[in-house]
């Protein structure tokens, strides 16, 4: 069919064109390569692939960060070949996003011991010089990639976990089948559908209207202080958790509270992290600090926080001494809320 069969055709094919903008296409292209086997299998022939081993992506260096390589179905068809494999290992790509363009990103690993096992033997080493980049640890690269490659890799590395230990159905033991794009796994035996899990968690910079509440954990690095985290357990809201979490980390009970960002955050595992402020009573700021959760909590002054922020860069400490702490590097949400607040101590907060 022509597209300009008529006027009602016309006038249809405008209406489309003005209210479909580039993002609402290249969505529904995605849910559609979600969706379609066929369609997403087609996708793979004009797309682009991100590497990992054993969930380290491929980087190559380029000046202050990393770059992470992408390769074409071809490309990574001769790569397979030269290292003696064939190319079933490609079932086990997972669909990441997509281009403006519609070229569909994926990302495969070629180090885990996945159901097609011939990965098993592809030589790590060897494939970094025949690739010229190295696979280096997400939580060693997160903070010298740019803001796509790291939301990309971050998506991608968390689905390529979730696949590889999510591959049994937890009701009849048999193993569970993975749709082309990765965004569903099925048992064959009862047809129970698994999606890729994320853990709902808050992050929460508690004010007592002049200072802030830093706290850090034994796991942290050392002197690095962050806002207040808790996982939601089943069953709560948000604002449930907020304040759970408060009176169980520090003893202090929830004012109000507004909810500000959220971010995914990859490590250890999936999780969605919501990032709110909140302020505690007044006249009720004294910490009971409960050491089975954390190592210290400390109120700080907002000149503190904005000195400590503004040097924030971990070598530059280590070389001075002279800054007594630390805060989480700009990719992680808690900067942002330190940020936020430090900027505008003024937002008016919500009841809780
Ligand atoms: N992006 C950021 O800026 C930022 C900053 C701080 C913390 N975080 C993340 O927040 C997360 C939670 O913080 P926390 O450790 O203080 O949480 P938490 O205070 O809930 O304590 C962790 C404990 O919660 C329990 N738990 C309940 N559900 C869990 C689940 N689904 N997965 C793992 N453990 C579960 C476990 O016993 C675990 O030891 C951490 O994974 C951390 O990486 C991110
Ligand atoms: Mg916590």
């Amino acid at each position: 069919m022509s597209l300009y069969c008529g006027t009602a055709c016309r006038r249809k094919f405008f209406w489309c064109y003005r209210l479909l903008s580039t993002y609402v296409t290249k969505t529904r292209y995605l849910f559609e390569l979600k969706e379609d086997d066929d369609a997403c299998k087609k996708a793979q022939q004009t797309g682009a692939f991100y590497l990992f081993h054993n969930l380290a992506p491929l980087l190559q260096k380029s000046e202050h960060q990393y770059l992470a390589p992408q390769y074409s179905l071809l490309e990574l068809e001769r790569l397979l070949g030269k290292f003696g494999q064939d190319s079933q290992i490609l079932e086990d790509s997972v669909l990441i996003g997509c281009s403006e363009q519609q070229e569909a990103w994926f990302a495969l690993d070629l180090g885990l011991n996945s159901s097609s096992s011939i990965n098993a033997s592809l030589q790590k080493a060897e494939m970094e010089t025949a690739l010229q980049g190295s696979f280096i640890k997400l939580t060693k690269a997160l903070f010298e990639l740019n803001v796509k490659d790291a939301s990309l890799l971050s998506t991608a590395q968390a689905l390529l976990r979730w696949h590889d230990t999510h591959q049994f159905c937890s009701r009849s033991g048999q193993p569970t089948k993975k749709n082309v794009s990765g965004s569903k796994r099925v048992c064959p035996s009862n047809n129970i559908i698994y999606y890729p899990q994320v853990a709902p968690v808050v992050i929460t910079l508690v004010s007592d209207g002049t200072r802030c509440l830093l706290v850090r954990q034994s796991s942290f690095p050392k002197g690095m202080y962050s806002a207040l985290a808790g996982f939601c357990d089943i069953g709560e809201s948000l604002e449930e958790t907020v304040r759970r979490e408060i009176a169980e980390e520090v003893g202090l009970e929830v004012d109000r509270l507004h909810y500000s960002a959220s971010q995914h955050w990859p490590f250890p595992n999936s999780t969605l992290m919501i990032a709110c402020h909140a302020t505690v009573k007044p006249g009720q700021t004294e910490l009971q600090v409960n050491l089975k959760e954390l190592e210290a909590a400390a109120w700080f002054s907002r000149d503190e926080v904005a000195t400590v922020l503004r040097r924030n860069n971990l070598s530059n400490q280590q070389q001075s001494g002279a800054v007594p702490f630390w805060l989480p590097p700009k990719l992680a949400i808690a900067h942002q809320l330190i940020k936020e607040w430090v900027e505008k101590p003024t937002c008016s907060p919500l009841p809780a």
